[in-house]
């Protein structure tokens, strides 16, 4: 069994519903268990900002799934959710994101671990953090990037889940 961390992101439609749907989705697959989730945090937009703001969290999970099986796996579930892709930082009912895979560094034509921008967003890192509050991603505290980013990014708590 392998941890692995998801970040779970949506700004369409019943916001708190498609991140309890997109958490049921990651427990029902093969040989992977949900073993934490973090709060549900609104957010500012980042990227492409003349959108709603997103709902985000982030889970943990115990898989028998290899990284790109795992990655697979969150593209289905993204395209059985009604995830249409259009503008690149744009509105979308979920995104689900690989942020990090115990034991596992690469950059990939389709993979790269950890997931190359996950240290300069707030909406990934306060979730992350509540559930490895000792994280490092290359060398990097989760805490003080924490503390950075939510001075810089809109951010704040909306429930515990
Ligand atoms: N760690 C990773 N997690 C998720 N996707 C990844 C990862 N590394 C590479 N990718 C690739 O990124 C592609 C595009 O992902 P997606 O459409 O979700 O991008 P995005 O959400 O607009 O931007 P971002 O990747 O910055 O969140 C995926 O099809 C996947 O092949
Ligand atoms: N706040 C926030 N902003 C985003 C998000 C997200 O999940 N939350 N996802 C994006 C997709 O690339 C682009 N921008």
């Amino acid at each position: 069994m392998s941890l692995a961390y998801i970040g779970v992101g949506t700004n369409l439609g019943n916001k708190l519903e498609n991140i309890k749907r997109a958490i049921e989705e990651l427990n029902s697959l093969p040989a992977t268990k949900v073993i934490k989730t973090a709060g549900v945090y609104e957010t500012e937009p980042w990227g492409y900002k003349e959108q709603d703001w997103f709902l985000n969290t982030a889970v943990a999970l115990e898989t028998e799934l290899a990284p790109e099986e795992l990655l697979e796996a969150l593209l289905q579930i993204e395209a059985k959710m009604g995830r249409v892709r259009h503008i690149r930082y744009g509105p979308r009912v979920i995104d689900l994101d690989l942020l990090w895979y115990e034991g596992e560094e690469r950059q990939g034509e389709k993979l790269t671990l950890p997931h190359p921008r996950l240290t300069e967003r707030a909406f990934v890192v306060l979730p992350l953090l509540e559930l490895w509050p000792d994280g490092e991603i290359k060398g990097m505290s989760l805490r003080e990037a924490a503390a950075r980013l939510k001075k810089e990014q809109g951010i704040r708590k909306f429930k515990n889940l």
